[in-house]
């Protein structure tokens, strides 16, 4: 099977070449793997130029090995949808070697955990397209779609983005936008702790409408730790679903339960991992609204619900214990109550949705895909829809 591997110099702590060299090449040739090429990123974008490039002259399906973190794979991504779709359908397999700052999707498929008796390696993935792990199929990816109708007629007006990870807006839309600018004093994850409490104590005034998968749309059920069909949807014909703001936090995911090793924000893609097809996301969302200790949108109100936010965030690095939070009756975040009190955290399980943030609130016009950062465009709407179908590839990752 032709064989490519591309790795990005620049990403995480800036390791991926000395790795290549010194590792991952040697270890390739060593089991008898020639690259056809191999090559190091120069520029933001290069990736997709070159996976794109070397679609081109190589048949069949392909194997890719890639250095990079999550936003290099969705590079590739867009990149291929925005190249024309094969005749036929073309099968590109990722060895993931995690060389970046957050590596979501290494991580879910190769988590760390205190039961691990040897924590994964970076080679995981290598080893399986090498053929040294216990056998098992490449694990087809799903992808979120998201597309901004816009108004304005400028050619290059961006459309559309592609995730494999997570597709945001509100607090994780502003984190991934101001973390941008910290990069270069703080290459590790940090920098995304730091954004956080910049950002945390914003509302983001917006209406969601959730999409089903097929005709289903899912609720968790924590006192039961199960999905059950989301009520508004319960009735003969399935139709969309309304979320009214203002939010703190929204986020779906795709194939991964964590954004980081020990960020377990939807922790359910593993726990009860959704049956396929139909493609779906899991959606988590944080209202202040549902906190009947706050009363209005002021200062004193939104630094009260920041705490309370920060509580739900540092529980999803506690192996994702933020989905089993309630408030008590006097409105304190406890964990593990009983059915009757109301769940801090909402967590839907769907096959996509519309985002329409409020015309006045300019921070809720922004839309993260794996880390680009996108915008709203004034009196629209970003629609995000979850699958398994790009256009004529089928995209795999060795596992
Ligand atoms: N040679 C290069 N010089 C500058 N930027 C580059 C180069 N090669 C790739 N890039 C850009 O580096 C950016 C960061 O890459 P990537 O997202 O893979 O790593 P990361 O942000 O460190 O990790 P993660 O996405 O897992 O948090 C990408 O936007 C990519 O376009």
């Amino acid at each position: 099977m032709p064989l490519l591997v591309v790795y990005n110099p620049v990403c995480g702590h800036g390791t991926a070449r000395t790795f290549f060299q010194e590792t991952v090449i040697p270890l390739l040739q060593e089991h008898g793997h020639h690259p056809d090429k191999i090559q190091e990123t120069t520029h933001e974008g290069h990736a997709g130029d070159v996976v794109v490039e070397f679609l081109k002259s190589a048949a069949g399906p392909v194997s890719i090995v890639l250095g990079s973190g999550d936003g290099t794979l969705h590079e590739i991504i867009c990149a291929l949808h925005a190249a024309p779709s094969p005749e036929s359908r073309r099968k590109i397999t990722f060895a993931l070697i995690p060389c970046g700052t957050a590596n979501a999707l290494y991580s879910s498929f190769f988590p760390s955990s205190a039961s691990n008796q040897a924590p994964p390696t970076k080679l995981e993935s290598l080893h399986s397209l090498l053929g040294l792990n216990s056998p098992s199929a490449p694990r087809p990816i799903t992808l979120a779609i998201t597309t901004f109708p816009s108004s304005s007629t400028a050619v290059d007006a961006k459309r559309s983005s592609i995730s494999a990870v997570v597709t945001s807006t509100a607090l994780h839309a502003s984190i991934l936008h101001d973390s941008e600018a910290l990069r270069a004093t703080h290459p590790g994850i940090e920098r995304f702790k730091i954004a956080a409490q910049q950002n945390i104590t914003r509302w983001y005034h917006a209406t969601v409408r959730l999409l089903p998968a097929g005709d289903s749309i899912q609720v968790y059920d924590r006192s039961t730790d199960t999905f059950v069909p989301y009520p508004q949807v319960a009735s003969e014909v399935a139709g969309p679903a309304d979320i009214h703001g203002p939010f703190a936090y929204f986020l779906s995911t795709v194939n991964v339960d964590r954004l980081e090793p020990l960020f377990r924000i939807a922790p359910l893609q593993t726990s009860l991992p959704p049956p396929l097809p139909p493609a779906t996301l899991d959606i988590v969302i944080v209202r202040p609204s549902r906190d009947k200790l706050v009363k209005a949108e002021s200062t004193s109100d939104r630094e009260l619900f920041a705490g309370k936010c920060m509580t739900v965030l540092g529980a999803a690095y506690r192996d994702g214990a933020h989905v089993k939070m309630a408030y008590d009756s006097s409105g304190e975040i406890v964990e593990d109550e009983g059915a009757e009190s109301g769940s801090v955290v909402e967590y839907y399980r769907c096959g996509g949705w519309e985002w329409i943030p409020e015309e006045a609130d300019d921070h809720a016009h922004l839309v993260c895909a794996d880390g680009e950062v996108l915008r709203v465009d004034p009196k629209s709407k970003a629609t995000c829809v979850a699958t398994q179908n790009l256009d004529g590839y089928s995209i795999s990752v060795y596992i």
